[in-house]
């Protein structure tokens, strides 16, 4: 069994029924057992500023799914839930990202775990460090608490905890 972190993000109305669709299809796997699910937070958009603010969320599960395969699935709950790639970091129904799968450090054309951008994102580690501040991110060496203890701290203080789902 192995245990990855996966990042959901939503802009779009309604982002809370966007979550919960997003996580529902993961139950709905035979293979995926969501285990621990974070607060939600509201956040500002980083990177492309021009668009609403986002729900974000960081989920704990269990899979037999290899990482291709966990990436495919989650790829294909984004279609299902309608997302369009209009504009490169623009606007989402949902977004699903996968964090961490055990201590694989990997890198191919389709998919780097752990996520190249994960500990550059107060919107990722403080979710992440909610649902296990120990968990270990092989490619720097420091765990998702550290990690959180380097980001800006005006970053870290605009999350607000939007609450549970
Ligand atoms: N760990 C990962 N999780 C999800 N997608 C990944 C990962 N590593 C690489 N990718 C690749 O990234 C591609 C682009 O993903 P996407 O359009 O969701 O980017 P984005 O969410 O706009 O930006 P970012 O990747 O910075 O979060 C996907 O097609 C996928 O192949
Ligand atoms: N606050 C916030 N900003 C973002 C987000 C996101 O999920 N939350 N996702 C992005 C592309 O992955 C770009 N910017």
């Amino acid at each position: 069994m192995n245990i990855a972190y996966i990042a959901l993000g939503s802009n779009i109305s309604p982002r809370e029924a966007f979550l919960k669709d997003a996580i529902s299809l993961l139950v709905e796997h035979e293979d995926i057992t969501v285990r621990k699910k974070s607060a939600v937070y509201e956040t500002a958009p980083v990177g492309y500023t021009e668009q609403n603010d986002f729900l974000n969320m960081a989920i704990q599960v269990e899979t037999d799914l290899s990482p291709p395969l966990l990436l495919e699935y989650c790829q294909g709950i984004e279609q299902e839930l309608g997302r369009k790639r209009v504009i490169k970091w623009g606007p989402r129904t949902i977004d699903l990202d996968i964090l961490l799968y055990n201590q694989d450090d990997m890198k191919t054309e389709q998919l780097t775990i752990p996520h190249p951008h994960m500990h550059e994102r107060a919107f990722v580690m403080v979710p992440l460090a909610d649902l296990n501040a120990q968990a270990f991110l092989p490619h720097l060496q420091q765990t998702a608490g550290e990690v959180l203890g380097l980001l800006p701290s005006e970053e870290v203080r605009s999350m607000k905890k939007w609450g549970r789902i």
